[in-house]
């Protein structure tokens, strides 16, 4: 697809975000400075990227009767998942009829939205290193997966999460109850499934930013942005910088796992891929077939940030994935649970050098939902940590 229409007129070229959280809402920015007319697409109404886009939609994005008729009335050209809780066998139906194109691909979406999907093609169809891993339907399984052979510590998610939702660390064999009462309330489809996994002693961990694109021939090239280190904190992102330095030898294993598996997933489009190093050893993690949240560092660090690669990259156009300067990011949570807040200090933290915020709008807080970040551009990524988590602090959500 190389020719772009006019938004609201009969040649526009129509795209619909399933999901429009804080990373939708830039994808959805990128796409309307190309003259793409823009449909948002959320489970709660006033969602992020709902108050960017030309229409908003609010549906339970889960359920494949309501999903099937949303994209059957709309008929965008195509769909764009931005979450995993999404019907996506219905994805593959309506790929499969005709109906409608997926990024990167239906197939892609289905496998990655449930981590059993992504993690068997990985460790048992592409032969790449990931940690030892099991999936358990009950505590019994969970507790004969750990005794037979995963060990302690080890990390219990449930299938369908993200964010760290429901994910936690055991360390012995006091924590593994709670551990999963924990993994069957945090998941974002209700679902009786986990994956318990060995803990990985990483050095560091990275995503790997990596895009599918048409070339000058028409041909699909990969192409890699610079390693994005990130720390994390009960499997949620709390900071993250770029370029993160590796060694040649862990630099290309990373490269070699990231173009196997989004080859396999395939399509057109951004791929995030998750890497524990150590000394010169690689594991897979796991990937998101669009934007990552580590990603938003790019808005301060490359010419063209993830959400314009992905962009570009789904409507057929090229992309540059360099490098423009060192940064970081910074989380803004909450701190609150309440509707409607207000954020004090956005002038002080805006006075900090190279720093740039974004305040996604969500609607409601959580003292933990991530409402905003902060984004610093510096010499070195050592200095843009340090003064992303200053401006990030500097902003103070409270009840209005
Ligand atoms: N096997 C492991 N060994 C060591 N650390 C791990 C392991 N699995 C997960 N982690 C830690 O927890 C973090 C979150 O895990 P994971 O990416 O699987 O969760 P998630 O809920 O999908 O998060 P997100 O949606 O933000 O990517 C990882 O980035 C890593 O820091
Ligand atoms: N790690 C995945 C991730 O960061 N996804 C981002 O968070 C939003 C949901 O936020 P919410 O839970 O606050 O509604 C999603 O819509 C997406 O933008
Ligand atoms: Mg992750």
């Amino acid at each position: 697809m190389t020719t772009l229409g006019t938004p609201l007129s009969p040649s526009a070229t129509r795209v619909m975000l399933l999901g429009s959280g804080e990373l939708g809402k830039e994808v959805l920015i990128a796409l309307q400075r190309l003259g793409v007319e823009t449909i948002a697409v959320d489970r709660y109404e006033n969602a992020p990227g709902q108050q960017v886009a030309h229409h908003a939609r609010t549906i339970t994005m889960s359920d494949p009767a309501q999903l099937k008729a949303l994209i059957e009335a709309e008929k965008p050209a195509l769909v764009v998942p931005e979450i995993e809780a999404i019907a996506t066998p219905m994805l593959q139906e309506l790929e499969e009829a005709g109906t409608v194109r997926v990024i990167p691909t239906a197939r892609a979406a289905r496998l990655t939205m449930d981590r059993e999907g992504i993690r068997r093609l990985a460790a048992e169809t592409l032969g790449v290193p990931t940690s030892p891993y099991k999936f358990c339907d009950s505590l019994a399984e969970l507790q004969a997966a750990i005794d037979g052979g995963i060990g302690y510590p080890c990390i219990v998610k449930p299938v369908m999460s993200s964010s760290g939702k429901g994910q936690s660390k055991i360390d012995g064999p006091a924590d593994v109850q709670k551990a999963w009462d924990y993994a069957m309330a945090g998941g974002r489809v209700s679902h009786g499934r986990v994956i318990v996994e060995g803990f990985i002693d990483f050095d560091y961990e990275i995503t790997l930013l990596t895009v599918r694109a048409k070339d000058a021939t028409g041909g699909v090239q990969t192409q890699f942005c610079d390693p994005i280190g990130h720390v994390q904190v009960s499997g949620d992102y709390v900071e993250s910088w770029q370029p993160h330095p590796m060694a040649p030898a862990a630099l290309a294993k990373a490269q070699q796992i990231a173009q196997a598996v989004t080859a396999d997933l395939g399509g057109q489009g951004l791929f995030g891929v998750e890497l524990f190093v150590k000394g010169d050893e690689v594991w897979f993690s796991e990937v998101s077939p669009r934007p990552h949240d580590t990603g938003m560092v790019t808005m301060a660090t490359q010419w063209q940030n993830e959400f314009e690669l992905h962009a570009r990259a789904i409507l057929g156009l090229p992309v540059d994935t360099s490098l423009k300067s060192p940064g970081a990011s910074a989380v803004i949570y909450g701190g609150v649970d309440a509707a409607g807040i207000a954020f004090d200090g956005v002038a002080d933290a805006l006075r900090v050098p190279g720093s740039d915020i974004r305040l996604f709008g969500k609607p409601e807080s959580f003292t933990k939902r991530r409402m905003g970040v902060a984004l610093v551009h510096a010499a070195d990524t050592d200095t843009a940590r340090k003064l992303a988590k200053e401006a990030a602090s500097l902003v103070k959500p409270r009840k209005a």
